[in-house]
């Protein structure tokens, strides 16, 4: 069935309740010279379960819209919830994934998983069985014992993902995770998120420069604008959640959505 790309524009997701939701956000800054606006008016809700992967060209405010939601940086304007409680600077709801792992050298994968549970005073017993499951869930079990320099890249990021997972977040933020990754291992890291969201359902903000990425990973797809930084399409991904990323890429509709995606991101 050939995709109706004007009737998936702006579609509401089906879920009733967005439990994150930013209204009206603003971003500026200025120097004796200019104000610069970053973001202008940005209203986005998230529902659990979704996956958003956010496109845009460079420059265009998709880690400020990041730094924001993490509660790095405070808008000028415009509020943020979460379940409904005014969310203004970082705490344990908000997991982040950055492009490079910041793992800490010092500790051993298991150690740097369990960091964040012993820090919620978790016991050592149940502590052992969630780093269990986490290491299952990203496909390092056999890592465990092993340091961060012991592993290539891409474990590197799992073992990261592994680590913002055991915090239990409410939302995972990552901004473009698989970009510094070679481009087999980006594709098994893909394959490797596909999983671990049919897994977990976590709500998960992405950001990322390659259309297809957020074809094969999201739920909905976000294009920002820059000059001012906007939302310009907010649209659920057509494209079958059950398929694996693999045949998705052979779905018809797959080139048309990438296409018209590219056609957004370059319109200015
Ligand atoms: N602290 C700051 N002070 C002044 N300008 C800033 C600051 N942070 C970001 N900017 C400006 O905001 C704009 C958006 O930057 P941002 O990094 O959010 O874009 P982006 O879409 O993530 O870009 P890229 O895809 O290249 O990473 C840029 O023009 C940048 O120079």
């Amino acid at each position: 069935m050939p995709v109706n790309i004007s009737r998936i524009q702006h579609v509401e997701s089906s879920a009733c309740f967005p439990f994150i939701e930013m209204k009206n956000i603003s971003l500026h800054f200025s120097d004796h010279y200019e104000k610069l606006c970053v973001l202008e008016d940005i209203t986005l809700q998230l529902y659990k379960g979704d996956f958003v992967c956010v496109l845009g060209p460079s420059g265009c405010g998709k880690s400020s819209l990041l730094h924001v939601l993490a509660g790095f940086q405070k808008p000028t304007s415009g509020d943020i919830t979460i379940n409904g409680t005014r969310h203004t600077r970082p705490n344990s709801d908000v997991g982040v994934v950055f492009q490079h792992h910041n793992l800490f050298p010092w500790l051993s994968i298991q150690k740097n998983i369990e960091f964040g549970l012993k820090m919620k005073g978790i016991p050592r017993s149940e502590r052992k069985n969630l780093v269990s499951s986490y290491l299952k869930i990203v496909g390092l079990e056999d890592s465990a014992a092993k340091w961060p320099y012991q592993l290539s890249g891409g474990m590197k990021q799992r073992a990261a993902i592994a680590r913002t997972l055991a915090a239990d977040p409410k939302v995972i933020l990552m901004d473009e995770p698989f970009s510094a990754l070679d481009a087999l291992t980006r594709e098994s890291m893909q394959n490797h998120l596909h999983r671990i969201w049919i897994q977990t359902k976590k709500c998960i903000f992405f950001i990322t420069h390659d259309v297809e990425e957020a074809l094969l990973l999201g739920t909905r797809i976000v294009v920002m604008q820059p000059n001012p930084g906007r939302i310009v399409v907010d649209m659920p991904n057509p494209l079958p959640r059950h398929k694996s990323i693999e045949e998705n890429k052979h779905v018809k509709e797959f080139n048309d959505l990438r296409n018209y995606l590219i056609s957004m991101i370059r319109k200015q």
